[in-house]
């Protein structure tokens, strides 16, 4: 939802906006809207008090929904679904809209938002730094159009590419350079916080945008590629980098194309890859293989995962290593389980069906992004912040990981609902577009994953991820032990679990970091209260935090590998989740059903009950 936003949140401010489309993204988007609208990225709202305030109520939640703005509090005309109004708007208001799949949002904004003439690439001549040619391979997909591209420009914005950059796309269309700036000019956003000169930067940006159209099986295409890389370039040295934002079917022809026709021959060449990476160990390790037979060494290679790129990621090990009073407490003795919670209240993206019946829940979010965090979390001080170093101690985490079988998990898929007015159905898995009607694919997993090792011997990892469930949220929840002989037992009641502490690290939405303390209530007599200290980033901090494609991006420009998965590492999540695939698939295992929108299996609570632990989100 939020690509669908950003399309529109340009370099202007909102006024109205108007959502349509089906039910299960309005609950995100609201979400989206009114958190972004408290962010200075809509202009108006340079200082907290200046609030932009985005209301929706359901029209036809299956349709459309009237939202109804507020800018300094005062009250805009409500938007209705055909038409848009701009209240008391400035003189230049200006209507845009971003369809993705059926989900439509629209909005009037004010400012002028037509682009000033774009000048021809002048300023792009051989500096002192090395020139930077970035080719983005599948320009016009859709995690190009949304992610890529945008984060590019953003960096660029931000000072932190260097002026002789050259920006390629690439792609089977048949696309001009103007149509691909075109195809990426509305998803460009400036932020607001520091937006001067907007316009003049997304222009001089866009002059550095290229776009070369080829096919992906032969290297003829690559070879062009390169000419006109070779001939921005100058001929001095140049360091350059390939995304592989293609279809997994293509990635090893265009990583073998690339390596023979477009390397940088004056500076390094970088790959950074996407993931699917493999279905299993074998698979995985062919892809691994096999970029190493196209000729790039392991160094060269950038598996991302987003989710690592998240501002409450890199945090956790900077909050452990850094502040004196939790390292102490991070392992047996004290914490008595950890929980891992990847929780989405939207089912499946428009145009992801297909791809997620393959994949399947443990695939697309434990396997890729969960085991990541489990290792980080767990894993022992590294020798320094070298991305080597980082790698190395999680690797060992994820050998001591004991494989987990088919008794540790639980495995659901969520079945058709109402909507909350009770008027409309909402479609369940099995009739969402692109997946297949008799499909066993879990959109839901409770799992329960030891670590054998000296500091987490016999403490439960619990991992719960799903889809179409109750909340967003993705969330590390560590829960300490009771306080030995508690001088208060008396006061606190029976449950001393209840009131043990516990530190939350919410990573989306909303970052903070939380910990659940007891505290005395003010005043006569002593009466206990369970409370928390929170760090909530937006009361905290001004500004717009990074996506994550920006950190990640800027992280390979910098050859800065610590946030990326290693060949080896990957291997191992592979060697921990593989028997378990193999179990679920050899059985034919049914996952159990559970309404969209609700808490998921009912299986989930008795797999922690058989540990002696309490999903802490429940
Ligand atoms: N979208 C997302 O949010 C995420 C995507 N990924 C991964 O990133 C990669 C790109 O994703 P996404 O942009 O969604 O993918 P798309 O399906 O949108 O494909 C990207 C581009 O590849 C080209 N393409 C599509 N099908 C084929 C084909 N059969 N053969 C050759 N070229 C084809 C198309 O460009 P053209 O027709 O112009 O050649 C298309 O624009 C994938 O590996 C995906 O798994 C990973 C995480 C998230
Ligand atoms: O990688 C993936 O991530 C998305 C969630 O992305 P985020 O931007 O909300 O962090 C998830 O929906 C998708 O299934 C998965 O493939």
């Amino acid at each position: 939802m939020a690509y669908a936003l950003s399309n529109i949140v340009t370099r202007s401010s909102i006024c109205a906006v108007e959502l349509s489309g089906p039910e299960v993204y309005r609950r995100h988007a609201e979400e989206t809207i009114v958190r972004r609208s408290q962010t200075p990225r809509f202009g108006l709202a340079k200082k907290k008090k200046q609030k932009l305030g985005c209301k929706l109520q359901a029209r036809n939640p299956r349709s459309s929904w009237d939202v109804s703005c507020s800018v300094n509090g005062g009250q805009t005309d409500t938007v209705g679904s055909r038409g848009l109004s701009c209240g008391s708007a400035p003189p230049t208001c200006y209507r845009s809209v971003s369809e993705r799949g059926d989900l439509r949002v629209a909005a009037v904004a004010v400012q002028d938002p037509i682009l000033s003439p774009r000048p021809n690439l002048d300023d792009v001549r051989p500096g002192t730094a090395p020139f930077l040619s970035i080719a983005v391979l599948g320009a016009t997909g859709d995690l190009a159009t949304t992610k890529i591209f945008p984060a590019l420009f953003a960096l660029y914005y931000s000072g932190h590419l260097p002026e002789n950059v050259a920006i390629f796309g690439y792609s089977r269309s048949s696309l001009s350079d103007e149509d691909l700036r075109n195809l990426i000019s509305e998803r460009l956003t400036c932020r607001v916080d520091h937006a001067e000169e907007c316009g003049d930067k997304t222009d001089k940006f866009l002059q550095r945008v290229f776009f070369q159209s080829g096919i992906y099986s032969t290297c003829e295409h690559m070879q062009t590629l390169d000419s006109r890389m070779l001939e921005l370039e100058g001929g001095g040295p140049a360091n350059r980098i390939f995304y592989l934002s293609v279809p997994k079917e293509c990635l090893l022809e265009v990583a073998s194309c690339l390596s023979r026709s477009a390397k940088s021959r004056t500076g390094w060449t970088r790959l950074i890859v996407e993931k699917p990476f493999g279905n299993d160990a074998e698979s995985s390790a062919t892809i691994t293989n096999g970029l190493y037979k196209a000729g790039f060494s392991e160094n060269q290679i950038f598996r991302i995962d987003h989710l690592l790129g998240k501002d409450l990621i890199e945090n956790l090990t900077v909050l452990r290593f850094s502040n004196l009073v939790f390292e102490p407490l991070w392992c047996r003795t004290y914490i008595k389980n950890v929980q891992f919670i990847y929780s989405e209240d939207w089912g499946i993206c428009p145009g992801k069906g297909r791809y997620f019946d393959e994949q399947g829940v443990i695939r697309d979010l434990v396997q890729s992004h969960l085991l990541q965090i489990i290792a980080l979390f767990a894993m022992e001080p590294p020798v320094s912040l070298d991305g080597e170093d980082i790698r190395n101690e999680k690797v060992k985490v994820l050998r001591s990981m004991r494989r987990p079988t088919f008794q540790d998990v639980v495995l659901g898929q969520y079945k058709a609902s109402v909507s909350k007015d009770g008027k409309s159905k909402v479609p369940g898995y099995l009739e969402e577009h692109d997946v297949r009607h008799d499909s066993r694919t879990p959109t839901f997993v409770a799992a329960i994953l030891y670590i054998d090792n000296s500091r987490w011997d016999g403490v439960p990892f619990l991992v719960k991820a799903g889809k179409g469930l109750i909340k967003h949220t993705v969330e590390i929840r560590i829960q300490f032990k009771q306080v030995p002989g508690n001088l208060y037992r008396e006061r606190f009641g029976s449950n001393l679990d209840a009131v043990a502490n516990e530190l939350v690290l919410r990573v989306q939405p909303d970052e903070a970091i939380y910990l659940k303390i007891n505290n005395k209530l003010p005043g006569l007599g002593l009466q206990l209260d369970s409370s928390e200290l929170n760090l909530l980033y937006r009361d905290k901090y001004e500004g717009e935090n990074p996506d994550s494609y920006e950190r990640l991006i800027l992280d390979v420009i910098d050859g800065d590998a610590h946030l990326f998965l290693r060949g080896d590492e990957l291997a191992q999540t592979w060697e921990i989740l593989t028997p378990l695939l193999e179990e679920i698939e050899n059985e034919k295992v049914a996952p159990e059903l559970y309404t969209y929108g609700g808490r998921g299996p009912i299986g989930a609570y008795y797999l922690g009950a058989q540990h002696n632990v309490k999903w802490a989100d429940d």
